[in-house]
């Protein structure tokens, strides 16, 4: 039987890189592929078949920043599918990104170069903004609206024959110090992409606690550093340019600096292939290039605390019922 492989985010950077590989990988797969505008969506799915002209490509429409349209996605998912095998959730948003220039000197005045210049930590920061829900519009992106999707997803998703995955497009960037349990939408500071970040990696670990003996299995990867549409917004396209020659030299040294969208998704592509029962579910997945652009995965445990993990997801279930109560008319 055909696997049904859905992936967000699908239409750009990443997840189109991801697309293509899962297709070389198994050319029999039903690929469905979610994207905000129906314009970009059947785009993508003409450039997919370009080349791969023999692949079941489906398309649905899902905002994640709208939990309207995530459970409207989700109730047409329903219908459409009897079963999802994976669940890349990969969209995520950086909005207005600033460097700190002077955190950045300072961390590689520091013996932490390596450090700073893999994860950024402290040294990014966004200004986030409220979605029409009256959530924080990170928040919602990079987690909740994937969170609502995998619960309202349920019935597709436990149960089945064989277990079905789980696999949330993470960060190295994800900082327990950005985050906290009281603003756990990160409404008051500057770091929200590293905040939602971390949240993504607590609620993976708790979401593998509830559904593991339901055949649910949940992991998290980070793709690296990557040349996408999220990085070139970083910094000017010709300071990007002109700094190009330095990152392809620290790439000798920084395993992390994968650049391309193909090389970002070699652990979500080595993940496809794995299975889940043998994997260590409070690890994150890194995509790695060497300095001569050979791909590879690397294992990294990750920095969660269970307790604060189970908090999280007590008050993302809190949330959901707030949200399944407004939008109730939209529920079968
Ligand atoms: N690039 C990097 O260095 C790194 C990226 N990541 C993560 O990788 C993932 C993919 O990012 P990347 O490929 O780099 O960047 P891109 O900007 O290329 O891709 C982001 C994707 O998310 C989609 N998206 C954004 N907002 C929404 C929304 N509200 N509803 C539905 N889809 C949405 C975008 O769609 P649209 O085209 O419509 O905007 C796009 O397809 C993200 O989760 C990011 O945080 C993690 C570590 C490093
Ligand atoms: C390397 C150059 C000489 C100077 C570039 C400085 C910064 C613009 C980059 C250094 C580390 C980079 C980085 C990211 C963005 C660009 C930098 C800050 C990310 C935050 C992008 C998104 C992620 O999720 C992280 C994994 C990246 C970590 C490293």
């Amino acid at each position: 039987m055909e696997r049904v492989v859905l992936v967000t985010g699908a239409n750009s950077g990443v997840g189109l890189a991801l697309c293509h590989r899962l297709l070389e990988e198994d050319g029999r797969i039903h690929l469905c592929i979610a994207c905000r505008s129906v314009q970009k969506s059947e785009a993508t799915r003409d450039l997919i078949l370009a080349t791969h002209p023999a692949a079941q490509v489906s398309t649905v429409e899902v905002d994640l920043s709208n939990l309207a349209s995530v459970l409207r996605a989700a109730q047409e998912l329903r219908c459409r599918f009897q079963r999802l095998d994976f669940v890349y959730l990969n969209a995520g948003i950086m909005p207005n990104p600033q460097v700190n220039f002077k955190a950045l000197w300072q961390g590689l005045l520091s013996g932490k170069v390596l450090h700073i210049l893999t994860t950024a930590e402290g040294m990014m920061t966004q200004t986030d903004r409220l979605t029409g829900d009256g959530l924080q519009e990170v928040f919602t992106t990079n987690l909740f609206g994937h969170f609502i999707l995998v619960r309202q997803l349920q019935s597709l998703l436990c149960g089945n024959e064989k277990p079905s995955r789980l696999i949330w497009t993470s960060s190295s960037n994800a900082r327990e110090s950005a985050f906290s349990l009281s603003d756990y939408q990160h409404a008051k500071g500057q770091q929200s992409y590293s905040s939602s970040k971390y949240a993504t990696d607590l609620t993976s670990v708790v979401l593998n606690r509830k559904y593991n003996n339901q055949g649910l299995y949940s992991s998290v990867v980070c793709p690296g550093l990557v040349m996408t549409n999220m990085t070139y917004r970083i910094l000017p396209f010709f300071l990007w340019k002109l700094l190009m020659p330095i990152i392809w030299l620290i790439r000798f040294f920084a395993k992390t600096y994968t650049l391309t969208p193909y090389n970002g998704a070699e652990a979500h592509v080595w993940l496809f292939k794995q299975k889940p029962e043998y994997l260590d579910l409070l690890v994150k997945y890194h995509s790695c290039t060497t300095g001569l652009g050979r791909c590879y995965v690397e294992p990294r445990k990750m920095d969660v605390d269970e307790d604060t993990a189970e908090k999280l997801y007590q008050k993302l279930l809190e949330l959901e019922k707030q949200i399944l109560e407004r939008y109730s008319d939209l529920l079968d």
